[in-house]
């Protein structure tokens, strides 16, 4: 039986959860918005982008081929960038429209169930252009870019190289008789691959190159590379270019290949911020710090914990709503069977996404306030903060899209066998988080260079040199004693930190041990590298924890007495939860005991409890309206049955009663004639 809630039939489990939910939804709403006025204002670019239904498909984008599925995408990317120019730039306050906006890329969403051949223009070409550029440069590059007259990408990766940007081999040799460089591809393995939007949709991108003058090779560079006519869009003479075929997800990115065949660009596109080299070929050094160049694979990775923040949200919605209507089983024969979100097992499996959607959210809001200051500072040329700053952002970069895939999928799981359904939205939603935790800077890779950092840092502490801030914990590490477990709040970050602490503490002690049986300093780190990540994850999560904590704290200071429960009751989960999952290490390196730890158990599973309410509710403050969902089991009215029926019906495949495969080959096969 269904019900009718403003104008709109809604299952009624949904409107029981929402009847019982004990806090004011809209104020957690305002919570994670930053303010009323934030909501407001997301609303409207929401209603502006979505209400005229131009990001509606008439075909769903899952019964299209390749072909018309990319099609489909630009059409729609250009009907957004459109409506960014105009109605939406005002709207949503940004000077220069679309970069790195969160409520933009949110309301982009509704747009594409995967993604836009456009994400790499904005997402990282115009970001180059605004970070690696000359103020003459920048002004007349972004110009052309923001209005769309240029469309353009990042390409680094090569067939041979994506991790080892230092081992890239695409060459730019500067020619000052022509006061050109010639960019080629000497080899099969240097042909750029990856690059999104490059197959078919940008006419320039940002190329990074080994770059070669007076005989000598400076590391590698960007320069900014035109591959397509303005006009007739056909590749340049001297440029390969094409797409690189299907993949997992992401197939409405045109992920590109490119080679060079001496190629020749004027010597004013490199982009020479941090570099320059004059018209006679000499080479001049400008930044302070050497891995600037590096700059827009920072931002992505900061834009990045927001944007697997977002997805994950999205999953948790879908799972927890379904979770509300979906009925199984019958453990007590005379009730009715239970909605499956009354199973504890279930609640395990999803408010923890709950609430690391939270904790990444937040994390990810406080990441970038302090990278705003960090370049502030770089601005005035001091690039102290830098080095803490990169093992930050790489770790958080790392557990963010790994937790975040890690969850989406358990939020699969947890819808069963409709999970599984593409229209259940989840599967595009693993698709393009899972690559997040390799693109940008794989998982492994870059945790450990934060180890480096926290190996670094161990070693000042150490020499009781003084400690920057994130890694200041470390300074307890000398103690000699266990740190004293408690469970609360602060204890279990304390104890985080510890067990942080105590790995860093082991790697560097197997090292030196290494070293001194007779291991090159490579060789001893490279044999310690299970436990460096593992440190250097253990050191992520304490900051996490941390953050979260210190901010929910922070930002409910002046909520409503239920608000304030619910989202302590949430925080509080979060740490139960990783201190149950890190148990062997918690008796490792702190005094924690066996009885602690079962004690620990009762209280998580009874804090699912009081949590279990709320669910519904703390998915609604999300506030994703149906558009962004892409979801038969996670809309609003929790029509699950009629939505996936009505799909099902939309099937090409039921067009015909009979499909032309049985006169083909099923009917001679079972008459045997085949
Ligand atoms: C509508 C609006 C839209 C907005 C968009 C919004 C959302 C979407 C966002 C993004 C776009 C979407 C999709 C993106 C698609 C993916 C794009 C890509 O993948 S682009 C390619 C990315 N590639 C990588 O990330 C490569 C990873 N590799 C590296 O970063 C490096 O090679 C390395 C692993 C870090 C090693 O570098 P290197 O060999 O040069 O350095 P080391 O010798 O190891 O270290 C020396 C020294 O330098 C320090 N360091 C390294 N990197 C940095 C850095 N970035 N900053 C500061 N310092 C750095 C390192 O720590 C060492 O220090 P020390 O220990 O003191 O010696
Ligand atoms: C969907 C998608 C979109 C992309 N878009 C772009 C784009 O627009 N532009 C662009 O330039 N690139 C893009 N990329 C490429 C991406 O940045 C790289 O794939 C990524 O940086 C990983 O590098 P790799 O592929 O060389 O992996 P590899 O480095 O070959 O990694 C393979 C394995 O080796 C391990 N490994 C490598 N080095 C080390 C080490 N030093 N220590 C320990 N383990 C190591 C890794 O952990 C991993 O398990 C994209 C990739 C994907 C999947």
């Amino acid at each position: 039986m269904t019900q009718t809630n403003n104008n709109m039939t809604v299952n009624p489990d949904l409107a029981m959860e929402r009847a019982k939910c004990n806090f004011n939804v809209l104020e957690v709403t305002h919570i994670f918005d930053g303010g009323e006025r934030n909501t407001l204002q997301r609303k409207k670019i929401e209603d502006v982008a979505l209400n005229s239904g131009a990001s509606k498909d008439a075909l769903g984008e899952e019964h299209m081929s390749p072909k018309e599925k990319y099609e489909n995408a630009v059409r729609k990317s250009c009907i957004y960038a459109t409506m960014m120019k105009n109605e939406l730039a005002e709207l949503s306050g940004l000077e220069s429209f679309g970069v790195s906006s969160p409520v933009i890329r949110r309301t982009a969403d509704a747009f594409f169930k995967e993604v836009s051949p456009f994400l790499l223009h904005l997402g990282m070409f115009v970001p180059t252009i605004m970070g690696q550029c000359t103020p003459e440069q920048q002004s007349y590059w972004l110009p052309r870019a923001l209005d769309m007259q240029i469309i353009g990408t990042y390409a680094q990766t090569e067939l041979g190289h994506g991790t080892f940007i230092r081992g890239l081999e695409t060459t730019a040799t500067y020619d000052p008789e022509t006061e050109e460089f010639v960019l080629h591809s000497p080899t099969l393995s240097s042909y750029k691959w990856w690059a999104g939007g490059l197959g078919k949709t940008v006419n320039y991108c940002i190329v990074v190159a080994q770059l070669y003058t007076k005989g000598e090779c400076h590391g590698t560079h960007p320069f900014i590379v035109q591959i397509r006519d303005e006009d007739t869009h056909v590749p340049l003479p001297g440029i390969k270019v094409g797409e690189i075929g299907p993949k997992m997800g992401f197939n409405t990115a045109d992920n590109g290949f490119l080679g060079f065949d001496h190629y020749r660009i004027p010597r004013e596109h490199m982009l020479m911020k941090n570099a320059q080299v004059l018209k006679d070929g000499t080479y001049v050094k400008v930044a302070r710090h050497g891995k600037l160049t590096y700059g827009t694979m920072v931002f992505v990775r900061v834009v990045l914990v927001n944007e697997v923040a977002f997805n994950l949200a999205k999953a948790s919605t879908i799972a927890v709503r379904y979770s509300a209507i979906r009925r199984q089983s019958k453990p007590k024969p005379d009730e009715v069977e239970p909605q499956i979100l009354d199973y504890v097992t279930q609640q395990h499996k999803l408010f923890i996404a709950i609430a690391t959607a939270h904790a990444l959210q937040l994390c990810s809001t406080w990441l970038w306030e302090s990278f705003s200051a960090v370049l502030a500072q770089m601005k005035g040329g001091n690039t102290d903060t830098l080095p803490e700053f990169h093992a930050l952002s790489s770790c958080l970069k790392a557990i963010s899209t790994s937790d975040s895939a890690h969850l989406i999928e358990q939020c699969r799981h947890a819808c069963g066998g409709h999970g599984y359904m593409i229209s259940s939205g989840i599967p595009n939603l693993y698709n393009f988080v899972s690559a997040t935790r390799t693109y940008e800077g794989d998982y492994t890779v870059l945790l450990l260079q934060t180890a480096r950092f926290l190996v670094k840092a161990y070693e000042q502490a150490e020499a009781k040199k003084p400690l920057t801030p994130t890694v200041s914990y470390l300074a307890h590490a000398f103690s000699g004693s266990r740190a004293t477990w408690d469970n609360s709040p602060d204890g279990i970050i304390r104890s985080f930190q510890a067990l942080a602490a105590g790995k860093t503490a082991v790697c560097v002690t197997n090292m030196r041990k290494r070293m001194r049986a007779g291991l090159s300093q490579v060789d001893a780190w490279e044999m310690s590298t299970i436990q460096l990540v593992a440190a250097a994850e253990a050191h992520c999560r304490a900051v996490i924890a941390d953050t979260y904590r210190k901010e929910i704290v922070r930002l409910t200071a002046n909520s409503s007495p239920n608000v304030k429960v619910v989202m302590d009751q949430l925080t509080t989960l979060y740490l139960y939860y990783w201190a149950l999952e890190r148990t062997g290490d918690l008796l490792m390196f702190t005094s924690v005991s066996q009885k602690d730890l079962v004690d620990l158990q009762i209280a998580y599973e009874e804090l699912l409890l009081k949590i279990r309410p709320n669910a519904v509710g703390l998915v609604d403050a999300f506030d994703l309206r149906d558009e962004l969902l892409h979801s038969t089991l996670g809309s609003y009215d929790g029509r699950v049955y009629e939505r996936l029926m009505e799909e099902a019906l939309k099937s090409p495949m039921n067009k015909e009663p009979v499909s032309d495969a049985y006169s083909k080959y099923l009917r001679p096969m079972m008459k045997g004639k085949l």
